[in-house]
Parts: C-alpha cells; sequence; structure tokens
C-alpha cells in the first residue's frame, strides 16, 4: 500500500497575519483563547498547499506553552485524516 505524501512544513517566518492571511469573525472560545476564521491571501510557495480558509487560535503570550503542547499533539497524530492540521505558531 502506498503511504500517503508528508505535508510540507510550513516555514513560520513566511506566515504572517495580514500578508498571508487575514484574520475574520470570530468562530468561537475556549479554555485559553479564541478562535478566528483565517483567510488565505496568497500561496506561501508553490510546494506547499495552504486550504483557502483555515482556523486560527489567538491567546496570550502567558498561555503560550499550552499551545506548544497543543501543536506537538496535533504534529504526533498528522497523519489521522479525522484530526486537524496545524500550520504554524507564532507570535504577532
Ligand atoms: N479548527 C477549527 N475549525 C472550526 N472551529 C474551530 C476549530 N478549532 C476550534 N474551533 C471552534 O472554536 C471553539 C474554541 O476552540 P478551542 O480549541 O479554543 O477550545 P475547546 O477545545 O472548544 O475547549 P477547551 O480549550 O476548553 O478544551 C471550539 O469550541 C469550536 O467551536
Amino acid at each position: 500500500m502506498k503511504r500517503k505524501q508528508e505535508p510540507e512544513p510550513v516555514n513560520p517566518s513566511s506566515f504572517h497575519c495580514g500578508r498571508t492571511w487575514s484574520k475574520g469573525s470570530l468562530i468561537g472560545r475556549g479554555s485559553f483563547g479564541s478562535v478566528f476564521v483565517a483567510t488565505l491571501k496568497k500561496p506561501i510557495s508553490p510546494n506547499i498547499t495552504l486550504p483557502p480558509f483555515m482556523a486560527v487560535k489567538s491567546a496570550e503570550v502567558s498561555v503560550s506553552g499550552s499551545l506548544q503542547r497543543e501543536k506537538q499533539v496535533l504534529d504526533n497524530l498528522r497523519r489521522c485524516p479525522h484530526i486537524i492540521r496545524c500550520f504554524n505558531l507564532g507570535k504577532n
């Protein structure tokens, strides 16, 4: 059986709010952050395909450790088709 090709990691320095994507309306709030619609403005590179609409979680720097752990869990589960992919983690 052929294994699905690993998605290329997104370079954090090229994933900018305002340049690469723009923040839209609030979708919901969780224990340590708020989630907004994110709309892709322009492709990062021809090799990396991002969806036209994504969800972006915004939180205070004080809880950035929790976001990092959440990304780690999502990265570990990236081959599961039922788990969302975390494209990037960054400061704005
Ligand atoms: N990838 C996503 N796509 C669409 N909606 C999302 C996505 N992630 C989160 N949401 C929405 O935003 C809300 C808040 O999400 P968040 O991950 O911050 O917290 P939670 O997982 O619901 O709760 P908690 O942080 O307490 O575990 C969710 O309940 C959901 O409605």
